[in-house]
């Protein structure tokens, strides 16, 4: 079994993910299939995905941990060759129906890539950027959502008397939090999380760490890593992938610590990957 302290592994309330009440669920996967031109990267995906959880997709380089969560909010529309059948329901409504607004979708399920990309802006324009693209000016709304978000990034004490300096003098594990700020300061319902530790320092992990078992209090959040010891420490359910499948999805400490699959049990110990 993979070296993790059982102590370290998440107590969140452990949920039963194969009977799950619709209120529970926050995202269905359905028979997802896609293709980058020829090649199909994601094989029949079907899985739930609980609301106000962590949930963590980990695998060997390649296996389509990153495609499946950008199916989550669309962001591989942008793909030419990608083509994609099945579907993804937020909340019972297939976000590939033909009528769904896709920046209204991305208000919805907000996320944060691997490297920190704050805008060349200041700290307080990258927090509120989303509500000025919406129109809302009032400053005193723009404050309050300023410190709000800030303080539930775990950053206010740290930049509250510089907000209007610039954002890129910030360290690369405060400009990961800012840009978690950004992503949470126009409440979305899913925060998608890509690597977001991968750049960072072993202080600034552990910070974002504490801070992704704090947002589960108010968001669903599903994050891709390749750190095996951070998925047992942040998550609460793992799926684990293998050349676009998905072999094996459970509570995160019975993936780690006794795993239905042989190759599970050999990923998670080391034998590839
Ligand atoms: N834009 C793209 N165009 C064509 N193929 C792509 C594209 N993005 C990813 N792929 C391919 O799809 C497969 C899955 O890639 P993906 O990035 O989802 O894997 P991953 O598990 O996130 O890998 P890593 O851990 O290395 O980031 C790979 O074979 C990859 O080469």
């Amino acid at each position: 079994m993979i070296n993790v302290n059982p102590q370290i592994l998440t107590q969140g309330n452990k949920l039963d993910i194969n009977n799950l009440s619709p209120e529970q669920v926050a995202l269905e996967i359905k028979n997802l299939n896609l293709h980058y031109g020829d090649k199909q990267a994601l094989n029949d995906i079907s899985m739930k995905i609980p609301k106000g959880q962590v949930t963590a997709f980990i695998g060997p380089s390649g296996c389509g941990k990153s495609t499946l969560l950008r199916c989550i909010n669309r962001m591989n529309d942008l793909v030419d060759s990608c083509r994609i059948d099945g579907a993804i329901e937020l909340h019972g409504d297939n976000i590939y129906s033909k009528h769904v607004d896709v920046a209204q979708l991305r208000r919805k399920v907000g996320m944060v890539f691997q490297r920190p990309n704050p805008f060349p802006k200041s700290i307080y324009e990258n927090v509120v950027y989303g509500l000025r693209l919406v129109g809302q000016n009032n400053r005193r709304v723009l404050d309050e959502v300023c410190e709000r978000s800030l303080r539930a990034a775990a950053l206010w004490d740290e930049v509250k008397d510089r907000i209007h300096d610039s954002a890129l003098g910030l360290s690369g594990g405060q400009q990961q939090r800012l840009v978690i700020a950004r992503a949470i300061a126009i409440e979305p319902e899913v925060l998608l999380l890509d690597e977001p530790t991968s750049a960072l320092d072993p202080i600034s992990t552990l910070t974002i760490e504490e801070l992704i078992n704090d947002l589960k209090k108010k968001y669903t959040v599903v994050i891709v890593t390749h750190n095996m010891q951070q998925a047992a420490r942040v998550s609460d359910q793992t799926a684990f992938m293998y050349m676009g499948d998905l072999i094996e999805y459970a509570d995160t400490n019975t993936l780690f610590t006794t795993p239905a699959k042989k190759k599970t049990e050999d990923y998670i110990t080391g034998r590839y990957g």
